[in-house]
């Protein structure tokens, strides 16, 4: 039987189309194309180099996922308008100016045309400098806003630090100035060892009535933020903290249950997510999966047991990997059913892949699956 041949039907608007075509150009020459925009901003804006941190490697990667999110989106205009707004008001605490927008743009769009030259044509071009007039427009805007309610940045001082394990710290920290966010939500992180350079970490409690932050910080390898934050920051150090940020948060308008799949530091925000419930009237079940290779890398299980004890609609279940051989989000399949549940996922990349994927093949439809962006995640703790 003759193979009939269709041919690819590009689909979206005229612009998202040439975006795209632009960025599969470019996908696998990505870090050439970024150090090529950071070249020429450095050298036609020298003064925009302070705005950054000393060593750029992560910051390098940063700036293209923003990218290919916002060209992934531009159909999509709730999520990227939710997501630049996002961002806008995320820049503030980097001393982001209106000024600097355009000059950002005009160094893009040189790097793309140097660098997307079999594609790049004058369409494409006006599709881009259209697409970033808008992505610079909502992300001015929302930072014009933001000016008016809150600080570009918070300072808070450290008030305790509790070594857990070997690597991981568990941090109290007051912010100098009332810092509102929701259970679930994160935020970014700036030690005086490392200027500028941000990392995220999600809240471990809900608010409190003092004031209190915590973070669950894990040393990981070449991670200068996590190991200053566990090894060097003492009571009495002052960090930096942006602005929270997140939708991993409890509907309290909802009496649906929560299943939450916590694994390592992952089992903070989870935390933060059952005192919210405890403290929000209703009564809804809650059930707690906490993953970690080894007994003692459940760092935190007193305090979920604890709050076991004296919540009756809280179950929490510790899942050791036992060398690979069980993952966490299988521990999920010999209970349920969980049709009546909304999905909490926070732990590592990998687990929650592999979460979304266990609960999507027993059917939980996506739109009952909350998780942080994987993106972000990617450089949170590092
Ligand atoms: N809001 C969030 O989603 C948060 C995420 N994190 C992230 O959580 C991670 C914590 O690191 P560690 O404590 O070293 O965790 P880890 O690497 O020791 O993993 C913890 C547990 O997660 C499960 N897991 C890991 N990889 C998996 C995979 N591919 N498939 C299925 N299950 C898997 C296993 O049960 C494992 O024991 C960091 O990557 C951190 O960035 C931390 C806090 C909040």
């Amino acid at each position: 039987m003759p193979v009939q041949r269709v041919a690819a039907v590009e689909e979206g608007s005229p612009d998202a189309i040439l975006i795209r075509r632009t960025m599969a150009e470019i996908g696998s020459i990505a870090d050439k194309v970024t150090s090529y925009f950071y070249a020429l901003l450095f050298v036609r804006h020298p003064e925009l180099r302070v705005l950054f941190p000393p060593a750029m490697d992560t910051q390098r990667d940063r700036l293209l996922k923003a990218l290919l999110t916002a060209a992934e989106h531009l159909d999509n205009t709730p999520v990227l308008v939710d997501y630049l707004q996002n961002l806008g008001r995320g820049h503030r605490k980097y001393g982001t100016r209106t000024e600097h927008y355009p000059a950002v743009g005009e160094c893009l769009i040189g790097a793309l045309s140097r660098y997307a030259g079999n594609v790049w044509d004058p369409e494409t071009e006006a599709a881009w400098v259209r697409a970033y007039t808008t992505i610079s427009q909502v992300m001015i805007d929302s930072a014009a806003a933001d000016e008016l309610r809150s600080p570009a940045w918070w300072h808070a001082e450290i008030v305790t630090h509790d070594l857990r394990t070997p690597d991981v710290a568990i941090l109290t920290i007051r912010p100098d100035q009332p810092y509102p966010f929701l259970a679930g939500q994160y935020t970014s992180v700036e030690t005086p060892w490392w200027p500028r350079v941000w990392r995220h970490y999600s809240f471990a409690s809900a608010p409190r009535s003092d004031g209190l932050l915590t973070f669950h910080v894990k040393a990981v390898p070449a991670g200068w933020v996590s190991n200053a934050l566990v090894h060097r920051a003492r009571p009495g150090d002052v960090v930096r903290l942006g602005p929270p940020t997140g939708s991993m948060t409890v509907d309290h308008t909802a009496d649906s249950g929560l299943l939450c799949l916590g694994g390592g530091t992952g089992i903070a925000p989870i935390k933060a997510l059952v005192e919210d419930v405890a403290e929000h009237g209703a009564r809804r079940p809650v059930e707690v999966f906490y993953g970690a290779r080894t007994g003692d890398d459940l760092y935190d299980i007193h305090t979920m047991l604890r709050l076991q004890q004296s919540h009756p609609w809280l179950a929490v279940r510790a899942v050791i990997d036992q060398q690979a051989h069980v993952q966490l989000p299988d521990a999920l399949r010999d209970y349920g059913p969980w049709n009546e549940y909304d999905a909490y996922l926070s732990g590592p990349p990998g687990m929650i892949r592999s979460g979304i994927h266990t609960l999507r093949d027993i059917g939980m439809p996506s739109s009952r699956i909350r998780h942080d962006a994987v993106e972000e995640l990617l450089v949170t703790g590092i």
